[in-house]
């Protein structure tokens, strides 16, 4: 599989190598701006290192991970493989016990107030103001993100009417349907205009109709220069959106790089990911009494 990151445009903010946070609980060093220790271009996200134990199990197991800028990127992974709680600890949502994140360059524990300016995100059980109406909440959301008052009232609106939201924009979150929420969620997330925007299986629960619609925004967004990073099951989906894709597995990434060369000789990235995560040799075979016929 290739190295990334690939084709990113060098950028002038480059440093020295970061330190890891060492111990769990530890907070690293603010080393914000820092680039690439290899001279190479900024990834969009940069693991080292990278654990979380829950108990005895290993969630995420020392993941080394770059994310090149600019792409629609995949994170793939069989349940529990550990994408919700890798997706939570870049985002700033779950302190690593060990391991280091940048994003663009910034720590994400040592230099939050940073990242939170250059991040969205859509995170998995998204939890909202339900007693905010739809426009009321972008409107919060915005202020909160130190937008001017008229920036975010343009916004938002181009936001509502894009995403279909616009009859329902003073219903209140509460009364919002699944795909409703995803979609409210999203432009909550994109209001700043971040650098990196990172969703948690943000198709899931979504009717096709709405998903379209989801999808011409991520692609509206990376074409204006964003990096999506979003998780998901749904082969399909992930090879007809993503360029770049990560594959996890038990808490480690088995696979990383450009979607044709993760996805190689097999006929389709479904094919390459259930050989990568082991998933093809179980076929159910054994269960020979199954079947609805004798008892
Ligand atoms: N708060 C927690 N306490 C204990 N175990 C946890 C916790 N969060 C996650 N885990 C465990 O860590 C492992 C990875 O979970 P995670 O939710 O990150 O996987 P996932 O790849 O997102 O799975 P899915 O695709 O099913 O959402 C699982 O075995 C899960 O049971």
């Amino acid at each position: 599989m290739a190295q990334e990151p690939d084709g990113t445009p060098p950028r002038a903010d480059r440093g020295a190598p970061l330190p890891y946070y060492g111990t769990a609980g530890g907070s690293g060093q603010a080393q914000g701006g820092a680039g690439a220790p290899d001279g190479g271009p900024v990834p969009a996200v940069r693991v080292r290192g990278l654990w979380k134990r829950f108990g005895e199990q290993a969630a995420v197991a020392g993941i080394e991970l770059d994310l090149p800028a600019g792409r629609f990127i995949g994170l793939v992974g069989p349940n529990g493989a550990g994408k919700t709680t890798t997706l939570s600890m870049v985002t700033g949502l779950l302190r690593p016990d060990d391991g280091l994140v940048q994003i663009n360059g910034h720590d994400v524990w040592a230099d939050p107030v940073a990242v939170k300016s250059r991040i969205g995100v859509l995170p998995e059980g998204l939890r909202l103001f339900e007693r905010l109406s739809g426009r009321e909440l972008l409107a919060y959301t915005g202020r909160l993100r130190g937008l001017p008052g008229a920036e975010v009232d343009k916004r938002t609106g181009q936001l509502l009417d894009v995403l279909d939201l616009t009859a329902a924009q003073h219903k209140l979150v509460v009364d919002y349907s699944t795909g409703m929420r995803k979609k409210i969620g999203l432009a909550a997330a994109l209001l700043h205009n971040p650098e990196v925007l990172f969703l948690d299986e943000p198709f899931e629960g979504v009717d096709p109709v709405s998903a379209q619609v989801i999808r011409g925004v991520l692609e509206r967004y990376t074409a204006g220069g964003g990096t999506v990073v979003f998780s998901s099951h749904v082969m399909e989906l992930v090879e007809s959106l993503c360029d770049w894709v990560a594959v996890m597995a038990a808490g480690r990434i088995v696979a990383r790089g450009p979607l044709a060369e993760v996805r190689g000789e097999a006929p389709t990235l479904q094919d390459a990911f259930l050989s990568l995560v082991g998933a093809d040799r179980r076929t159910g075979q054994d269960l020979d009494w199954l079947g609805g016929g004798s008892r």
